[in-house]
């Protein structure tokens, strides 16, 4: 009987049950850390309530996605802001609702951060029924795929059979009736009348101190050195890479951008300004009054705008290449400033510009940093100096070797200047050399970062 073994056996028997148990638990942990993975995945959108994603080049729609997150919490709303290149196919699947505040660039395309997120996620059937989504789509008129990545991404939305909150709002420039309506739209799913109020910050009058055309002689437009000061309180802080905004007397409902060419360090903000002239021979709105209106000693209202995509960051402590052509090397030239001032000497220069008899702006600098030691390599390419056109985009493939190498001991590329010609060629020319996988982890990685127009 039973009851009369002996404990040794006992013990046998209690043990090979206890391995079987264990080994069933063994089969059975995978399924039940993946079911595990998947609750928490869906308890964290659950809990975090509404996903704001925002696509951004140079951070307009980034900015507008804080101010959207805030009025939702205002209304006791949670909230979770990311990044478009941070939402993957599984988190999509598992939120009820989503914001999506995009611009576009290119010829309709996406911002550069979100390339992975158009890949990835958007090349695929991605069941989204669960979903609600409203998008806003940031663009301008003027370019022939208007709001071209906010229309991609909203018909793409629709098709995964996600369902629209409120139809598609378009911003032409930033227009504020348009913001009026999102924030609207927000008020009324948010169920508050009380949302805070979104103005940019005010512009502020600073004075031009000095200015001097750069390129006397050129066969390019004329360019202009600007140099300002705030006139009221002290010079306030910026970084390399971030911009300012313009209000020209003229048409001050459209303000113009200008990447800021020095450092707070250098005790004024400098602009590098190209004279832009019409078919019938007028200048441009704004860079005809800044160029050629404004005297020394009056008043430019202008405003401070963060470029946190393209600020150094991180990258500060990494080996730099630096890429640009024409005007492009106002945003290069605070770059280098700051490297300089923070001591790093692993910086090259790829600059691109037409003639070497007129056209080099900044050119004594760059000589002397050479000299100095802080440029460690400086490549100008004059596309006019010699009988076939070359541009930087061809010395880029030429030292595609180099740069092989600067990319594997972890350099950062930044590139600022035209996007026709200049920045696609040299994108063409990197996708060449690295293979289009790798510059798109670089870009992801914040170590491919763009300025460009
Ligand atoms: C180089 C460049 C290309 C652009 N291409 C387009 C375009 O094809 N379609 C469009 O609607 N807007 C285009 N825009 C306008 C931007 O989408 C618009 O300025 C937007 O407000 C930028 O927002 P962000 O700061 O969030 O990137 C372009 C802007 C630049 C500078």
């Amino acid at each position: 009987m039973i009851w009369t073994l002996e404990p040794a056996r006992w013990l046998m028997v209690a043990t090979l049950g206890l391995l079987y148990a264990l080994l069933c638990w063994r089969a059975y942990l995978p399924l039940w850390r993946k079911r595990q993975q998947a609750r928490q995945a869906r308890a964290a959108a659950q809990a975090a309530g509404w996903i704001v994603a925002h696509a951004s080049q140079t951070g307009n729609a980034e900015q507008l996605a804080q101010q959207t997150a805030a009025t939702l919490q205002l209304a006791g709303i949670a909230v979770q802001v990311l990044e478009l290149s941070e939402l993957d196919a599984a988190t999509l699947q598992s939120a009820e609702r989503a914001l999506f505040i995009v611009s576009t660039y290119g010829e309709g395309d996406a911002p550069d951060a979100a390339a992975g997120f158009v890949a990835r996620v958007m090349g695929a059937a991605v069941p989204l029924q669960q979903l609600h989504f409203a998008v806003l789509a940031l663009g301008d008129s003027s370019y022939r795929q208007y709001c071209g990545f906010g229309r991609a991404l909203d018909d793409w939305l629709q098709q995964q059979g996600a369902q629209t909150l409120f139809p598609r709002i378009e911003v032409d420039r930033i227009a504020a009736p348009a913001l009026a309506a999102w924030r609207q739209q927000l008020s009324h799913l948010a169920g508050t009348s009380d949302a805070p109020d979104w103005s940019a910050p005010a512009f502020e009058a600073w004075t031009l101190q000095r200015r001097e055309c750069v390129n006397s002689g050129s066969a390019g437009a004329p360019l202009y050195h600007l140099e300002l000061l705030p006139q009221q309180g002290a010079l306030p802080d910026w970084q390399s890479g971030d911009l300012v905004q313009i209000a020209a007397p003229a048409e001050p409902e459209r303000p113009r951008e200008y990447s800021i060419a020095s450092i707070p360090q250098d005790g004024s903000l400098h602009l590098l300004v190209r004279l832009h002239s019409h078919a019938d021979g007028s200048h441009g709105v704004a860079s005809g009054w800044l160029t050629q209106q404004v005297e020394a000693g009056q008043s430019i209202a202008l405003r401070l705008r963060v470029h946190r995509r393209f600020r150094l960051e991180e990258n500060l402590a990494r080996p730099l290449i630096l890429i640009g052509n024409g005007s492009g090397i106002a945003g290069l030239r605070a770059h280098l400033k700051a490297r300089v001032l923070a001591g790093q000497t692993r910086n090259w220069l790829l600059f691109g510009e037409r003639n070497a008899a007129f056209d080099t702006q900044y050119g004594a600098e760059l000589v002397q940093w050479q000299a100095q030691g802080v440029l460690a390599q400086l490549d100008l390419v004059y596309s006019r100096d010699q009988a076939e056109r070359r541009y930087v985009q061809h010395v880029l493939a030429e030292q595609m070797q180099r740069l092989r190498e600067w990319v594997d001991d972890g350099a950062a590329i930044y590139v600022c200047g035209s996007l026709e010609g200049m920045a696609a060629g040299v994108h063409a020319a990197l996708q060449a050399g690295l293979g289009a996988p790798a510059l798109e982890t670089l870009q992801a990685a914040g170590r491919y970062r763009r300025d460009v127009y």
